[in-house]
């Protein structure tokens, strides 16, 4: 399990509202990215790898009330936590939320991803649905979190982008 200290940064994002100065085009081109991000951080490195961190059913007292919000009411949530590396350099924190009730057929796949980026899986035929991009910052560092709805079902996907990644660049 990764020890990657921006791991613990996804818990400390401030979510902008709209009267925050927007980011400047290039960046706000990386954060409003509707696609696969896998897809494109393979545009930049020849690699892209995975470190895994936390994974496993939590009740949602364990999870931050805000994201809990964002996803219909449940008793436990599948969390993941993962540092997705280009060429083994962390370019962004990602941490996927999922309530238990909603994993009844295809998305049971989301528990045994392993080291295979999650939108591998969720990209894997067309676009899922994505109901909202929301910007964030913390520690100097852009971040987003949208609500994805793979087969309709609600999954909550925050990511921090590490100073490596090549949104800064
Ligand atoms: C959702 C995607 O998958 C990426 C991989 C993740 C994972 O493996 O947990 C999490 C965040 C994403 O940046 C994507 O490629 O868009």
């Amino acid at each position: 399990m990764t020890g990657d200290p921006h791991i613990s940064l996804l818990a400390s994002i401030t979510w902008l509202s709209d009267l925050d100065p927007p980011p400047e085009p290039a960046v706000a081109d990386w954060l409003l990215e509707r696609g696969s991000m896998t897809r494109r951080f393979e545009r930049h490195c020849q690699r892209v790898s995975i470190r895994r961190g936390r994974e496993g059913y939590f009740p949602a007292q364990a999870l931050g009330e805000d994201e809990v919000a964002l996803l219909p009411p449940c008793e436990r949530y599948w969390l993941r936590e993962i540092i997705l590396c280009g060429d083994d350099r962390p370019w962004l924190a990602g941490r996927t939320l999922m309530p238990e009730n909603a994993m009844d057929g295809a998305e049971w796949a989301l528990t045994t991803l392993g080291d295979m980026p999650l939108g591998r899986w969720l990209f894997r035929d067309r676009a899922p649905e994505r109901d909202f991009i929301q910007l964030g910052r913390t520690a100097g560092l852009w971040a987003r979190r949208s609500c994805l709805r793979p087969n309709g079902k609600p999954l909550l996907l925050t990511e921090l982008f590490l100073p490596d990644a090549p949104l800064y660049c």
